[in-house]
């Protein structure tokens, strides 16, 4: 199939499609991780945007079923129940994939799914563009015809621009009970990765998942010992309603942490500001400094905005985690010590689970009180 990739400064790619034959928009960003697509692809805070992969060869372990279950009803290997890029771009796409859990190939998965995908791309250059010129819009079309370039480019300069558009509520996947702890958590789902609620029923307690413009009375509702706000995809500013609850669970001090785009809407809430980073994180390696203790992790990140960290002095935060490699904020603690909030994701899927600790902090706050300050 005929597959081009035309970029916002004018650069055309041209290519190999595969997936499904279509034409789509989005924010193109790139991805350092060497393995993951599975729950990269279903990640829903790739809403909004064409993914493409550094490492050159993708799709050589297929795709898991995606109907299997955990025994508490939770997708075992998915990250939400379909993918959420709007485009894939490969520099190989596996023509022999072999996994002992494979269900069906990445191509064909993405024809199921109506997700176009392009190979023979230098991902490596293209990613070298994105890190010079910033993260900007871009079309990918799959065809079995020849592509009509210039008519694509016309389509794309039409096309609504990320930032503007409210992708958390097409995320969200609304309501939902998992597992059967005595105590609850309720995640405000505003693109909630499925990982976030596998650690939540691995530390034995229930997770109750809320729309992501859940007011504080519906989450107060379900009297949970604390709250997760989630991932998502878009820019935080366009979450008002979120902003709003995080506002009202810091004034009430109830336990609560903020996952990435839940970071961010933390922030927000407490007074700081977001900005947005020139071409994001987006790995599983990404090294981040815990600014108290001097300890350094590895850490799995997905993110476009940041919080200004000029914005926190005066707020009711301060900074908890720092990103060694450019020294944005990774992370905030609420100065009372009830809240607090990382950029990175501690669920990792994909990446390291050095970062799990992190849940275990927001345990000890709900089963200590105020003793558990870090
Ligand atoms: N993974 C996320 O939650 C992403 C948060 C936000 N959409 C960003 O790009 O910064």
């Amino acid at each position: 199939m005929h597959g081009a990739l035309i970029l916002g400064d004018g650069t055309v790619m041209e290519g190999s499609g595969f997936g499904r034959p279509a034409e789509t928009y989005g924010e193109l960003v790139f991805n350092t991780g060497m393995v993951g697509y599975t729950e990269t692809l279903t990640d829903p805070s790739y809403g909004g945007q064409i993914l493409t992969l550094t490492y050159p060869l993708v799709g050589n372990y297929g795709v898991p079923d995606p109907s299997e279950r955990d025994s508490d009803g939770i997708p075992s290997h998915f990250e939400s129940d379909r993918i959420h890029a709007r485009g894939l771009v490969v520099h190989e796409l596996s023509s022999t994939a072999s996994h002992w859990n494979l269900s069906m190939t990445l191509d064909e998965w993405m024809y199921n799914e109506g997700i176009p995908g392009i190979s023979g791309i230098d991902t490596r250059a293209l990613t070298r563009r994105l890190r010079d010129g910033g993260v900007m819009m871009a079309a990918l079309a799959v065809s079995k015809d020849p592509i009509d370039v210039p008519g694509v480019s016309e389509s794309l300069a039409c096309a609504k621009t990320y930032g503007t558009e409210q992708l958390a509520g097409a995320a969200s996947a609304g309501t939902g009970s998992f597992g059967s702890g005595p105590k609850c958590i309720v995640v405000i789902d505003a693109g909630a990765k499925n990982a976030i609620l596998r650690n939540i029923v691995s530390m034995g307690y229930k997770a109750v998942r809320v729309p992501w413009n859940a007011s504080i009375q519906e989450v107060l509702s379900h009297d949970p010992k604390g709250v997760i706000i989630s991932n998502g995809p878009g820019d935080p500013q366009m979450c008002p309603e979120t902003i709003q609850t995080a506002r009202a669970l810091i004034e009430r001090n109830i336990p609560t942490l903020g996952i990435c785009l839940g970071a961010q809407i933390m922030g927000l809430a407490g007074g700081a500001s977001t900005y947005k980073l020139k071409y994001g994180h987006r790995g599983q390696n990404k090294p981040c400094l815990d600014v108290s203790e001097g300890r350094v992790y590895v850490t799995s990140q997905n993110h476009g905005y940041c919080i200004d960290p000029d914005s926190l002095d005066g707020s009711a935060f301060e900074p908890w985690f720092t990103n060694t490699d450019d020294h944005t904020i990774e992370g905030i603690k609420h100065r009372n010590g009830r809240s607090m909030a990382v950029q990175f994701h501690p669920e990792a899927s994909p990446g390291p689970y050095d970062c799990r600790f992190i849940f275990r902090r927001l345990r000890s706050l709900m089963e200590e009180g105020s003793t558990a300050k870090k």
